[in-house]
């Protein structure tokens, strides 16, 4: 889908590991991009391969046993992809920040929070540690700390679950990125505190004027959260469509599969229809669609060859999908 000047795009991206001597693709040719002010919800199961597109654009996947298997990664129109490793480090924190799960695995038990933020923004401005400490504070207050002054000198175990990812979203956002991933950073919060995030995390790319790519596994997050939504299957994109439309018409049986498979607080309805099977392993894609095996639609095309990600009408929809395009009159 074409985004007017984006700030992130995505060309046919590719990154593949090695696995018993030979190389596999767990990303495999991702177009997508993100414009100022959106967010992209980038959504499905387990091992789809949300989390190794976010790390491959930050190319932050290990150097041996993984390598970039081709396309571009635009941020603004320069290639991160061909960028000398020294550039790239200092893409990473200031343009392009990227959030996780569980905050204390990324925060330093021994510091305290102000401390730790203020070295974040020391690794990339020129501050002093008085200036450093300046900002962090301020940062601190954007994110809703409540007595954030105070709470500057606590150490991580003194906060609470959702209270440390607002200091890992404060640690994020310090040096104003253009580019925010946030990889499920509201999984392992409890719902009310997950919705809180949520609402910051809206408020602030706004302030901001952030794009933000934000991998959830949870078709709930991306009705709160998301202006577009990707769904991702086998490593690559197989619907992609603005967030209302793809409520209203979800069209891959990938994407009808999850939304049936997602608890409704709408309905009286309790039962949840879970997807049988599994995603399939890097090691094992089929040649054909990778979701044939999943599919209640499954034709004999469907496990013969691979569709493309083809527009249905205005092209604001995109399916990857033999029989909802041809239902829709497109040729995939
Ligand atoms: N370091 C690695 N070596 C080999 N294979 C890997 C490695 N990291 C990820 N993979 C494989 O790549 C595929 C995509 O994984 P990825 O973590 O991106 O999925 P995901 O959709 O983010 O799932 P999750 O929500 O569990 O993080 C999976 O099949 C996974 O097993």
């Amino acid at each position: 889908m074409a985004t007017e000047n984006p700030t992130l795009e995505l060309r046919n991206l590719r990154t593949e590991f090695r696995i018993g001597g030979s190389w596999h693709a767990a990303v495999r040719g991702v177009s997508l991009s993100v414009a100022r002010d959106e967010t992209l919800a980038v959504v499905g199961e387990s091992g789809s391969g949300k989390s190794v597109t976010a790390l491959s654009i930050l190319r932050l996947l290990p150097s041996s046993g993984a390598r970039h298997g081709g396309g571009s990664i635009f941020l603004e129109g320069k290639d991160l992809a061909a960028l000398p490793e020294k550039k790239m480090a200092s893409v990473r924190g200031n343009e392009i920040a990227m959030i996780f799960q569980e905050p204390m695995t990324s925060l330093n038990p021994t510091m305290t929070i102000g401390d730790q933020i203020a070295e974040a923004i020391r690794q990339h401005r020129r501050l002093s540690w008085t200036k450093a400490r300046a900002v962090a504070l301020e940062v601190l207050e954007e994110v809703k700390i409540p007595g954030a002054a105070k709470r500057f000198h606590d150490y991580p175990h003194q906060f609470s679950g959702g209270m440390r990812q607002r200091v890992m979203i404060a640690m994020a956002l310090a040096c104003r990125p253009k580019v925010l991933l946030a990889d499920e950073p509201t999984t392992a919060l409890d719902v009310t505190i997950q919705a809180q995030i949520l609402t910051l995390l809206d408020e602030l790319k706004r302030a901001y004027g952030m794009s933000v790519v934000f991998i959830t596994h949870n078709l709930g997050v991306v009705a709160q959260i998301a202006d577009r939504v990707a769904v991702m299957y086998g490593g690559e994109i197989v619907e992609l469509a603005d967030a209302a439309a793809l409520f209203a018409r979800p069209t891959h049986p990938y994407t009808e599969a999850l939304l049936r498979a997602m608890p409704r607080v709408d309905t009286s309805a309790t039962s949840l229809a879970p997807i049988p099977g599994s995603v399939p392993a890097i090691t094992d894609m089929p040649t054909g669609c990778t979701f044939a095996a999943r599919c209640p639609l499954k034709e004999k095309i469907c496990e013969a060859e691979h569709p493309q990600l083809v527009p249905l009408g205005n092209g604001e929809h995109r399916v990857r999908c033999f029989v909802r395009a041809r239902e829709s009159g497109e040729q995939p």
